[in-house]
């Protein structure tokens, strides 16, 4: 009998494991480019708020060595640069090509670069020694990823004791009565925006669908914890919308 091909989600669809990433890459290959003002449309720019929180509460230093991952357009990795300075380093870093070079041509644009490293990597298997990096963030990342296990586990070993994982990612609404709201703006309203201004309603499908499939807060925390990090606490913003969780290595 041939054997079955082991699944996993894609939004909503069932897949073979050994698909989900070139289904996430089709989509982030669509969406590099209108990426940025989606981002500000869809969250009516609140995603700048959910990132400044998430950079205070890394509470990076000059000369600090801080690992962006699924990092994009680079949002997170530009405010770093120039918090981490000279004596720092930040590497900015995406599995995915067309958003990595979105992402330097922005932060290149913006003057920011001598501190600045852009790698190619998987969140699975990152390309880094053992206990390199002050910090690592992962904010609307790990949701992507297939193996979110492995990759909490490979983020563990490149962090040096001490220091800490962000992961900020969509999260389970808390509030009462915001669900039914919540459901209906990003079930209609988003693949509608996404095919008004970068005219892909799909790739919009799956961001709504893939958040309902993520971890909720506790269930996120508990995998962190089996990874190895300690003392991991999560913040709701949003009324739940969006969690950042914190997790140190000792
Ligand atoms: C929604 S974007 C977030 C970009 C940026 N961090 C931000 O907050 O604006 C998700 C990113 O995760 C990346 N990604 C998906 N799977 C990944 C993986 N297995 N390893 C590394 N990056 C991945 C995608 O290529 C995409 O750039």
């Amino acid at each position: 009998m041939a054997e079955q091909e082991q699944t996993t989600h894609f939004g909503f669809q069932q897949v073979p494991i050994t698909e989900k990433a070139n289904r996430v890459a089709g989509v982030f290959h669509s969406v590099a480019d209108k990426y940025d003002v989606m981002n500000d449309v869809m969250s009516f720019g609140v995603h700048r708020l959910w990132k400044r929180f998430t950079i205070d509460a890394a509470g990076a230093k000059r000369g600090n060595r801080v690992l962006d991952l699924a990092g994009g357009t680079g949002d997170l990795a530009a405010k770093f640069a120039r918090i981490v300075g000279e004596d720092g380093e930040v590497i900015l870093s995406d599995i995915n090509a067309s958003m990595l070079e979105n992402g330097r041509e922005r932060l290149t644009d913006r003057g920011i670069g001598g501190n600045v490293r852009y790698v190619q990597a998987n969140a699975e298997c990152l390309p880094f020694a053992d206990n390199h990096f002050d910090i690592i963030t992962i904010a609307f990342g790990l949701r992507n990823v297939t193996d979110k296990d492995k990759a909490l586990r490979s983020m563990y070993r490149v962090l040096k004791p001490g220091g800490r994982l962000l992961v900020l990612e969509f999260s389970k609404p808390v509030v009462p009565g915001l669900s039914p709201i919540y459901d209906h703006y990003s079930f209609k309203l988003l693949p509608m925006m996404g095919k008004l201004i970068a005219n892909d309603a799909e790739s919009y499908r799956y961001l709504a669908e893939s958040i309902r499939m993520h971890p909720d807060q506790v269930t996120l925390k508990a995998m962190m914890e089996a990874a190895g990090f300690e003392r991991v606490t999560y913040t709701n913003m949003t009324g739940g919308i969006v969690a950042l969780h914190k997790g140190f290595k000792f």
